[in-house]
Formats: C-alpha cells, structure tokens, sequence
C-alpha cells in the first residue's frame, strides 16, 4: 500500500487522519495544497513528508510553467524558491523534508546555471521528485533485508507511532524490518503502542498490520513496562525523524521512555531510519529543534475537552533518544551498532555519505 499517488499532473494524498475509517484522497495540484496536506497531518512520516514535499515542488513548477506567459525559465524561479521555502516551513523536526527540498532546490539551480528553459524545469523537477519516492521504496526494502541479521528465529516485537508504508512512500522502515521478518515467519507478535496523543499507533500501524495478517496487539503507550517485565517483549523496534551526529535520536514523543525501559529490562532498542534522516550538521540531540502541537490534542479526546476547562497541557510532538540507549541503527546500507560520533563518522565514510 501506499499514502502517496503521484500522477504527473497531480499528487494524490491519502488523508491520514481520516483512518482507518475512511480512505479518502486528497488531490494536490500545487505546493501549498501539499504544504496543507503536510501541515494538517493528512501526510505525515518522516520519508513520506520528503517525498510529499518534492513533489509540491515538483507541481508547483507546472503551475509556474502555466502561467508565464513567455514560458522563460527565469520567470519561474521566484514562485519555485517561495514554494521551497513553503514547504519547509511545514514541520520542523523530521529532517527528510529539508533533505528532499535541498535536493529539489540543487536541481533547481543546475537548471538554472545551465540555461534550461520553462519545459526542461518541469521535466527535471518532476524526474528528481519521482526518483526520491523511487528511492525511498528500494531503501526501505534494504532496511528490511539487514533488520533480519539481528534475529535468529520468531520474536515479539514492539513498536511506536507509525513507520510503515504510510510513513514512507511504500514498506516502511521499523515497520519494514517487521514486514521482513514476518515474511520469514518470525513474528511471534507485534505490540503496538497506541502512541497518544495522535495515535498514529492505534490507528495506522494497527491498520497497515491488519492488512497484512501480522499478528499484533494494541496496547497504551503506559503498558510497555509492564510486558518487557514480564518477558513477553523480544526487542523494539521505531523509527527515526532525525538522527544527529553523534547518534542521538529524534521520534515520536514515548520513545524515549521505551528506550530506557528496554535499557532497564536488558531487551535491545533498535532504530530502523534511512540515511536521509541522519542530520550530519547537527552536533547532538539538544541542537534538534522539537515540534510542539496544539494543547487540544493532550486536552481533548475525540475533539472533546476531557480535562478540566482551565487545565493547560503541552504537546511536544517528539522526544530525544541518547545514543547510549540505542542497540543499533538500521540502515540501507547495514547496521550500525552502538552508535557514537565516531562510528556513525566511520560509517558515513565507508558508504561513501555526505558527511558535511
Ligand atoms: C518512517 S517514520 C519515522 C518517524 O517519522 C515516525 O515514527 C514518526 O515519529 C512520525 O511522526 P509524525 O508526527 O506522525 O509525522
């Protein structure tokens, strides 16, 4: 399955917020009818918010290209920097979406030093936009393939928030590494934490399992101690929005607490990202800006106030995992166990990475 239909002209969004009720596409046909999609959680995920987003960019050149009326490139490249600067002001955690835009942007301006004209933007815009959701698949299935080395045989698993194929363009990547040892028949059981307060867990990774027939189990984010105590918890499994330099660990707000629970009970805590979510820039966790979200998603349930009418909440949206935590970073291109500034540098350098 996927989130994401891109036709050419258009991007089909399947709303989120709306599963697993209903599944309804939200049709795009420019930057800022993405930026919406981005904005409102109708797309959400890590990869697939950069993939959105370069094919925002990727419309939005269409849309330019419509409406100049000498068809020069050099008229276009205005509205194209505002819909990149748009778009990346979407969200501000998950480092796919600057990724991706960067990408787009480098395009942008090889076609601009090489003189393209108005069609030859829209074509090259369009095929790196096509080619990062391309690429997001193969990464994913990789991801997959080198998550079986760090099992043997059945386990139960337990995983946050939503990493699967709505999250991405297609596969998933905890949810990848999950799909891949169910398809070795290794999934005794996935738990799966409802992931409050969006409940990304409840109502999107549930529903991609179920579609699949993985066996699983929700479970309130609060229970997890409860079942690592009682041994029944083989390993966790997340994903990442970034990861900094020295390994420490952005995601949905409770991975934190899931990591050190795991430390507690001696059970492995694994993050499957792809290489696009390191942020090799940013030195640590304390430099990686943290979304905060409405107080009416922690205030209220089902769009009614549960707490008292003059009780304030706060909502930071993801929370930092430290690196000593961290087992194992999956990656497209192997594993990088117990993660640090220096092996994630060595790593970077093997696979040939943009270590800047
Ligand atoms: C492959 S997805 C990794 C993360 O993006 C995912 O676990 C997550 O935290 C998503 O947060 P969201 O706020 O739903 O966009």
């Amino acid at each position: 399955m996927t989130g994401l239909k891109w036709q050419g002209d258009k991007l089909l969004v399947l709303d989120q917020t709306l599963l697993p009720g209903t599944e309804e596409w939200v049709s795009c046909s420019g930057a800022d009818d993405v930026a919406k999609c981005i904005v409102s959680m109708k797309v959400r995920g890590a990869p697939a918010i950069g993939a959105a987003a370069a094919f925002g960019v990727a419309l939005e050149a269409a849309e330019a290209y419509r409406q100049v009326s000498e068809h020069t490139a050099a008229q276009m490249y205005p509205q194209l920097e505002e819909a990149i600067v748009r778009l990346g002001k979407t969200r501000p955690t998950a480092v796919n979406l600057f990724w991706a835009l960067d990408r787009m942007s480098n395009a942008l301006a090889e076609c601009r030093s090489s003189e393209a004209t108005g069609e030859q933007v829209v074509t090259t815009l369009r095929a790196v936009a096509a080619a990062i959701a391309a690429e997001d698949v193969q990464v994913n299935r990789a991801i997959g393939r080198h998550g079986l080395d760090l099992f043997r045989g059945p386990v139960s698993v337990l995983t946050h928030c939503n990493t699967g194929s709505l999250a991405t363009v297609e596969y998933g990547t905890a949810l990848g590494v999950i799909r891949a040892l169910h398809e070795q028949g290794w999934i005794n059981n996935v738990y799966v934490d409802e992931t409050r307060p969006f409940l990304q867990g409840a109502r999107l990774t549930a529903y991609e399992l179920g579609l699949e027939g993985i066996s699983h189990t929700l479970i309130t984010d609060s229970m997890a101690g409860h079942f690592m105590k009682e041994g029944s918890v083989n390993a966790v499994l997340v994903g990442a929005d970034r990861i900094a330099a020295n390994g420490d660990t952005a995601n949905k707000i409770g991975t934190y607490s899931l990591a050190v629970l795991c430390h507690h009970h001696g059970i492995p805590f694994y993050v499957a990202a792809p290489t696009s979510t390191f942020d090799l820039s940013t030195p640590s966790g304390e430099s990686i800006p943290i979304e905060y979200r409405d107080d009416r998603e922690v205030l209220e349930w089902l769009g009614q106030r549960s707490a008292p009418a003059r009780t304030s909440g706060i909502n930071p949206a993801f929370d930092v995992t430290p690196a000593e935590l961290i087992e194992g970073i999956i990656t497209e291109h192997g594993v990088i166990y117990l993660p640090d500034k220096q092996r994630i540098a060595n790593f970077f350098r093997e696979v040939g990475g943009d270590e800047s």
